[in-house]
C-alpha cells in the first residue's frame, strides 16, 4: 500500500455494464452512514475540464479521434482530476472512492486496442504524479452480459428501442471482440496485482457484490487504521 497520502483511495474497475457505478453508489451510502469523509467521484471526467474531455472522448461522432488522441485524452482528464480533487481530498484525510483510473487504460487502450501496455503506464505515471489506488474492487462480467445489461438501461429491445439509437457511447459501441480483450486485460491485471485488487464475480446479484466488497473495505479499513 502506498502511504505517501493520508487518506485513503478507492477505485471500481471492470468491464462496462459490470456494476462500477450501483456498487461505488453503495459503498459511498455505507461511509456516509458512518460519518466517514468521502469524495465520490469518476473517470472521464470528475473536474469541469475532465468533462469537457469526457464529452470529446465518448462522442459516437468523433470517428476521426486517433488511438493515440484517445490514450492521451484520458491521460488529460486524469491529471486535471488528480491535481484539482483526488490529491487535495486526499491530502485532507478522506477516503476517494473513484469509478475508473489508470487500470480502465490499461485494460481499454492497452489489452482492448492493442497499443504498448509499458507506454500507457508511463504516461499515466506522468498524468497522475505516480499516484496508486490502494485498494481495486474490479468487478467481472462477460461482455454479452455487460452489453445486455446496458441495453436495458438505455431502453431495451422489448421498448422497441434499438442498440444503436440506445444511448451506447463511441466505447461501448465497439465489437464485442474489443470488449473481450478488454475483459481479460482486466482478468491479467488482477492476477498480476494480487495485493491491490480484489476480484469480484459481477455476475453474482447486486446485494451479494456488494457483501463481498463490503466485508473486504470493512478488513482493509481496519488494518489501515491500525498502522496509524
Ligand atoms: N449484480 C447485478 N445484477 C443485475 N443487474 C445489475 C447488477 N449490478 C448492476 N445491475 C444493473 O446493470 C446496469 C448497469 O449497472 P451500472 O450502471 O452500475 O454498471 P457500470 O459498470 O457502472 O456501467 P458502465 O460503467 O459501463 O456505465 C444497471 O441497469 C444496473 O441496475
Ligand atoms: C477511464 C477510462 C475509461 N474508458 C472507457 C470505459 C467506458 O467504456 C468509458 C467511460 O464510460 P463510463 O460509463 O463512465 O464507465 O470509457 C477507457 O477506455 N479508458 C479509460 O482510461
Amino acid at each position: 500500500m502506498k502511504m505517501d497520502h493520508k487518506g485513503l483511495f478507492i477505485t471500481f474497475e471492470g468491464p462496462d455494464g459490470a456494476g462500477k457505478t450501483t456498487q461505488i453508489g453503495r459503498l459511498a451510502a455505507d461511509l456516509e452512514k458512518r460519518h466517514i469523509p468521502y469524495v465520490l467521484t469518476h473517470e472521464p471526467g470528475g473536474t469541469e475540464i475532465g468533462d469537457k474531455i469526457r464529452t470529446i472522448i465518448l462522442n459516437p461522432e468523433n470517428l476521426r479521434l486517433t488511438q493515440k488522441t484517445e490514450i492521451l485524452l484520458y491521460a488529460a482528464s486524469r491529471s486535471q482530476h488528480v491535481e484539482e480533487k483526488i490529491k487535495p481530498a486526499l491530502a485532507q484525510g478522506k477516503i476517494v472512492l473513484c469509478d475508473r483510473f489508470i487500470d480502465a487504460s490499461i485494460a481499454y487502450q492497452g489489452y482492448g486496442l492493442g497499443q504498448p501496455v509499458e507506454m500507457i503506464q508511463s504516461i499515466n505515471r506522468f498524468a497522475s504524479e505516480g499516484l496508486t489506488p490502494d485498494r481495486t474492487y474490479m468487478i467481472d462480467i462477460a461482455p454479452e452480459a455487460g452489453r445486455s445489461r446496458l441495453r436495458e438501461r438505455s431502453g431495451g429491445p422489448e421498448t422497441g428501442v434499438t442498440e444503436a439509437a440506445g444511448d451506447l457511447d463511441r466505447i461501448e459501441q465497439r465489437e464485442l471482440d474489443y470488449h473481450r480483450r478488454v475483459r481479460e486485460g482486466f482478468l491479467t491485471l488482477s492476477r498480476e496485482n494480487k495485493q491491490r485488487i480484489c476480484l469480484i464475480n459481477g455476475e453474482d446479484s447486486a446485494d451479494a457484490v456488494f457483501d463481498h466488497i463490503l466485508k473486504d473495505f470493512h478488513y482493509f479499513l481496519a488494518g489501515y487504521m491500525q498502522k496509524g
